[in-house]
């Protein structure tokens, strides 16, 4: 028997031990909770229909709303008293399913009688949550086809329940590694377009695999990283807190929390559970939740050095403000000063909110403003400037299930004009001796290297002379474990790799 052969036995002979939402079954006896719940088996299973109803509808709303799943279904599992395990349940089925749309949708494609297109997409919608219970959650088949079936059969009627039966028995007939041969081979019949297989199978758009081996390559990594990378951004991130500095200790928020250190970034816990909004640090501002990678780029910044007064710092970017927390409570310690602009306004009241736990004195104000303009208004006017730009999020989209769906390439054109726009604006801003740090959620070479390069150019030719640092041993300052990748100034971070954002920084000085 081969390996891949005796893990889906080992599966399939697990996944008959578990119930109707993918726990082992046995469990609650194990654990003494047998017999406890008194609802009526009928009730019992609207609860978990409860949990898929929720989902479906996350899913309804980002098809025909363009909606953020992340903004839609909190509200809605609140709305719906849906909390705990079943809440867990729901927004593994939605995110997950919207994450590997593209791979689940090779799977029904086969499985269906009817090409995909010609499927109402509501329809759609409910198989695709049909394939990730049964090829992602393992969830045990029968309850994963029977559910799904009567989630059909409620929300779409009852010919399309028949129609969901169908294909979904089609997909329990096989276990998830053959499916993904089979997917990969109908991709590439002809074992030669690596990326075709890679976009199937791990889920990505086919330009979106591509830009990321182009900007493995371009950041000193290798191209066989690419699966990893992909992979990375199939899974759910950690969840990540922040300690911000002087205000709270990390060893306080672990106390609070159960959390343990992250690893890089010297104020970063991963909490292994729990409700980061339950936490009393967070709850008062005092610590926040933080992607690590944020809070690396962001220290990386104060621990760069300037020559001279290190007095007045501004966040050209700040909504909704966790880099601006991080370096307000930084700039408490320093005695130095805070400016924090965000060009849309509901934004800035974020960013006031992420602030209020930070010493007033260190917050100068927080502004409604057009970053491109700062550099105009208040030239040489800042010792530290942070650009964190809008960007596609490439790097962020373990966060965002649906948006590798959403993004094109088109977007790469507007967004990369506003980033050197703004980092113009930026090295405009910062005094002579001061430092830039440019930053991205996105790997992208077209929204990193390159407008860094075409930035520090116009910079010359405009007769400001703009000198690149190098990144590495700054960030090795604040992170002891980061390891440096030989040849590249700049630090990018990979959630495959660091178990962070795919996070770009480039450090420059104003000569
Ligand atoms: C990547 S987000 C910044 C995230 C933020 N630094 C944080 O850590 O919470 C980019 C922000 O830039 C803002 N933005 C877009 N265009 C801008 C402009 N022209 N001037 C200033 N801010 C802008 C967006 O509204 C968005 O809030």
């Amino acid at each position: 028997m081969s390996g891949d052969e005796r893990r889906g036995r080992d599966d399939r002979a697990q996944d008959a031990r578990r119930d109707a939402r993918g726990r082992q079954r046995g469990e609650a006896r194990a654990q003494g909770r047998a017999g406890r719940t008194t609802a009526a088996p009928a009730s019992r299973a609207r609860a978990g229909d409860a949990a898929r109803g929720a989902a479906y509808d996350t899913l309804r709303a980002v098809e025909g709303s363009d909606a953020y799943a992340n903004l839609v279904l909190p509200p809605l599992l609140r709305e719906r008293r849906i909390a705990g395990r079943d809440a867990g349940f729901a927004t593994e089925l939605a995110y997950g399913t919207l994450r590997l749309q593209g791979r689940y949708d090779a799977v029904l494609a086969q499985a269906s009688s009817r090409p995909l297109d010609q499927v109402d997409r509501p329809v759609l919608d409910v198989l695709r949550l049909g394939a990730h219970q049964l090829l992602g959650m393992r969830v045990a088949p029968h309850a994963a086809v029977s559910e799904t079936v009567g989630l059909a059969r409620e929300r779409v009627g009852a010919g399309a329940a028949q129609f969901v039966n169908a294909v979904l028995r089609r997909v329990a007939e096989h276990p998830l590694e053959v499916w993904l041969t089979r997917i990969a081979d109908a991709a590439d019949p002809g074992g030669e377009d690596a990326v075709a297989r890679l976009a199937v199978v791990e889920s990505h758009p086919a330009w979106v695999v591509r830009a990321m081996r182009e900007s493995l390559v371009g950041s000193g990594r290798s191209a066989d990283e690419l699966g990893a990378l992909l992979a990375a951004d199939n899974l759910a991130p950690r969840v990540t807190l922040v300690a911000r500095p002087g205000l709270v200790s990390v060893d306080d928020v672990a106390e609070q929390t159960g959390a343990q250190p992250a690893g890089l970034a010297p104020t970063a816990l991963v909490m292994s559970g729990g409700d980061p909004g339950d936490v009393p640090a967070v709850r008062a501002g005092l610590a926040g939740v933080q992607d690590e990678g944020s809070q690396l780029v962001t220290l990386a910044l104060v621990a760069a050095p300037v020559a001279g007064a290190d007095e007045r710092w501004l966040d050209l970017c700040a909504g909704p403000g966790g880099k601006a927390a991080l370096l307000g409570a930084l700039a408490a310690q320093r005695g130095a000063r805070l400016v924090a602009n965000e060009v849309q306004p509901h934004r800035v009241r974020l960013v006031e909110q992420a602030l209020r736990a930070v010493p007033s004195d260190a917050v100068e104000e927080v502004r409604t403003g057009d970053g491109r303009r700062v550099g105009e208004q208040e030239p040489a006017s800042y010792d530290r400037v942070l650009v964190d730009a809008p960007c596609t999020g490439l790097g962020a989209l373990r966060r965002r299930p649906e948006s590798r769906w959403r993004r094109t390439p088109a977007d790469l054109a507007t967004l990369s004009a506003l980033q050197r726009e703004l980092l113009a604006s930026a090295i405009a801003a910062v005094r002579p001796g001061g430092v830039v740090a440019y930053v991205t959620c996105s790997p992208h070479l077209a929204e990193t290297q390159l407008v860094v390069l075409d930035a520090v150019r116009a910079a010359a030719r405009a007769g400001t002379a703009v000198e690149v640092l190098d990144a590495a041993p700054v960030v090795a300052q604040v992170a002891p474990a980061w390891e440096p990748v030989a040849g590249r100034q700049d630090v990018q971070l990979w959630p495959h790799v660091h178990g962070t954002d795919a996070m770009h920084l480039t450090l420059l000085r104003r000569v």
